[in-house]
């Protein structure tokens, strides 16, 4: 399904360079709660946007959605059947952008932290299984999941899956997830009290919390990373998320080998 086309009414938006010099966080978990997930690539980078381009960028959303003066039309989850409403795990409201432009915009933003092209090029080797080639980054996908949570909303415990397609020539699937945030938490200066992305152990007893900050994103592996969208118990929470998305490239193939006489 593709989104009605809106112009964006500045060409030029978010196709200067980031106000500051970007870098990469990752996630230390052998110092959290959860050692036990020091193997995952997960990473945050601040000041991706500036507040004014979150505030623009969320504006953008809703105009390509038609909701500028009315409520949010509510998250749906993947069932059985197609998708369905259930509050009770996903609560909140969703606008789906698919812009490619855009999103090619935002990537490029992050693309200029200090090593995140290389930390992203390839997707790690996966031991143990005969592979005959490799997933090679192409872009971030272009459908936009504009989130927003009001007081009392959360996405409950979950991980992340991927997304595949395939071409008459190549396959394609995410691996990891971007998100970013669109909105301060109080500590950041903002008004939102909760609504943290918090990473859970397996027996959910033990977390690590994101806050979100205007601007920032959060980068993670959809296996094995259980997470959460915390209640928002103050304010407002706005983030969007995308995917990072690869292609399937095989080995070449071996060239017949030569047949040598040996004398
Ligand atoms: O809202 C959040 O912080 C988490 C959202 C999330 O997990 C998702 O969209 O898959
Ligand atoms: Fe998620």
């Amino acid at each position: 399904m593709s989104s009605p086309h809106i112009d964006i009414p500045d060409p030029s938006f978010l196709t200067s360079p980031p106000p500051f010099p970007l870098s990469i966080t990752p996630i230390d978990w052998a110092s959290t709660q959860i050692p036990e997930y020091t193997d995952r690539a997960a990473f945050t980078i601040a000041n991706v946007l500036t507040p004014a381009e979150c505030a623009q960028l969320t504006a953008l959303a809703e105009s390509s959605a038609g909701v500028e003066q009315g409520p949010w039309p509510p998250a749906l989850v993947r069932g059985p059947g197609g998708e369905v409403h259930r509050p009770g795990y996903r609560n909140s409201g969703r606008i789906i952008w698919r812009n490619q432009t855009i999103a090619d915009r935002i990537w490029a933003r992050c693309a200029s932290a200090d090593g995140l092209q290389e930390r992203l090029a390839v997707v790690p080797q996966d031991y143990g299984r005969v592979r005959r080639g490799e997933w090679r980054f192409r872009r971030v996908n272009d459908r936009m999941s504009f989130l927003r949570y009001t007081a009392g909303q959360y996405f409950q415990p979950h991980t992340d899956g991927p997304y595949c397609y395939e071409t008459d020539e190549s396959r394609f699937q995410t691996f990891y997830t971007l998100q970013l945030y669109l909105g301060d938490s109080a500590a950041g200066g903002g008004g939102l009290v909760g609504g943290e992305t918090s990473f859970l152990s397996l027996d959910r007893k033990r977390r690590v919390d994101v806050e979100p900050r205007a601007g920032s994103v959060l980068i993670f592996q959809h296996e094995n990373l259980l997470h959460e969208g915390a209640e928002v118990k103050e304010g407002v929470k706005f983030a969007m998320r995308t995917d990072v998305l690869y292609e399937w490239v095989a080995d070449e193939k071996p060239k017949n080998a030569k047949r040598t006489r040996k004398f």
